[in-house]
């Protein structure tokens, strides 16, 4: 019987050939590519992939062969694709309008809107990006912050994408695919909810509590132990104090930010009432113009993919191959289709990165749809 030594000095030999074959399919691929660069064919070509597929597991005996051959054809033709995909990229042939690269901001002066009214948390954040005197005003909903962008009457939106303790933000995420505008920028705020009512209002005088559905839930051990207080959402916190003033009911209170219960004559009954005390939320800045920090750092994208067993593992292969970091993903239902999801995902990078165009490239090609949502 041969030794481990030998076994081993054996299957080097056999590698040793695996690596000098791969090398020549690589400069083969190559020579494809340079042909498709030259002749506009695409990368993808389905068709040739089944028939190979078909073809090299009809070699093999039996199942757990054929499985393993599918699997490493698979990422062999994967790996070539992608060095196409980088002579595509090299050649200049990026496909789709590009984003601008800008050196900042258009801001002097640029109209924001932002969604609530007046001591909303997305005014702390609009005032913390873009300054305390900014041009500034507020519309009701998300949506009507995002048609305001689409439309011109605002430059710029900032609307919140995630909490710390909430998570994201889901009505964003569908508004963002809903709406051709683009993310440039963000900036993260403290969020400490308040306990607000009209001056003088005692505890048991409260039947009823307003807020944004996510700031309940931010305060939920707090408001646990009033078990008997009706929850009520609305659009906003600071809109949930607005109402709590205009009506005058002191059987109402209002989960709201200590500068919106100021702001609308409202006294703190409890102070710091969230469940985590580092609670924070992440708003975006968006507009309609295709541009881009020429710092930007991080990316979104939004990408729809077959459903089919691996193809999310396929589309995020681009990423591991470009060494490309990614720092989020997210999924929402796409409407029409049950149990189909699109994902939302972050990567690290700037749009001018090459690593980033050969990921992008491959996306584009390969996947069902594919968004850049912004590079900021
Ligand atoms: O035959 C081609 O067109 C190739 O580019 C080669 C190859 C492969 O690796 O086998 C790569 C990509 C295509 O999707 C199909 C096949």
């Amino acid at each position: 019987m041969s030794t481990l030594e030998e076994l081993r000095e054996q299957m080097d030999e056999v590698d040793d050939q695996i690596a000098k074959l791969y090398r020549e399919r690589m400069h083969l691929c190559d020579e494809i590519g340079a042909y498709k660069v030259r002749s506009g064919v695409k990368v993808l070509d389905r068709q040739r992939e089944r028939e190979k597929l078909q073809h090299v597991t009809g070699q093999m005996e039996d199942e757990f062969c054929k499985k393993g051959v599918r699997e490493l054809f698979e990422q062999l033709m994967s790996m070539g694709r992608k060095l196409q995909y980088q002579r595509l990229v090299e050649a200049g042939a990026l496909g789709r309008l590009p984003f601008i690269g800008v050196d900042s901001l258009d801001a002097e002066g640029a109209r924001v809107v932002f969604p609530g009214t007046e001591g909303a948390y997305s005014q702390a954040a609009t005032e913390h990006y873009f300054g305390k005197n900014c041009n500034s005003f507020y519309v009701k909903t998300f949506r009507e912050a995002m048609e305001a962008i689409e439309e011109g009457s605002a430059d710029f939106a900032v609307l919140p994408i995630e909490n710390s303790t909430a998570g994201a933000v889901d009505e964003m995420y569908d508004l963002l695919v809903e709406f051709e505008n683009y993310i440039v920028g963000e900036t993260v705020i403290p969020i400490q909810n308040t306990l607000s009512a009209l001056p003088g209002t005692k505890f048991d005088e409260i039947e009823r509590v307003y807020s944004k559905g996510v700031a309940l839930m931010q305060a939920s051990r707090f408001l646990e132990e009033h078990g008997d207080w009706q929850q009520i959402s609305v659009a906003n916190t600071a809109i949930a104090a607005k109402k709590v003033r205009d009506e005058q009911d002191k059987s109402q209170a209002a989960v709201c930010s200590a500068y919106a219960a100021e702001v609308h004559g409202l006294e703190v009954l409890a102070d710091n009432i969230n469940d985590e005390s580092g609670n924070c939320t992440r708003f975006i800045v968006v507009t309609n113009q295709k541009i881009f920090l020429k710092d930007a750092s991080k990316i979104s994208l939004c990408v729809e993919h077959s459903h089919e067993s691996g193809s999310l593992y396929h589309m995020l292969s681009h990423f591991i191959y470009n060494d490309l970091n990614m720092t989020k993903i997210e999924s929402r239902p796409i409407e029409g289709r049950n149990w189909e999801y699109r994902f939302f995902i972050d990567i690290e990078g700037n749009l001018a990165d090459a690593a980033v165009k050969n990921a992008i490239r491959g996306l584009r090609e390969e996947a069902r749809s594919l968004r850049i949502l912004g590079n900021y």
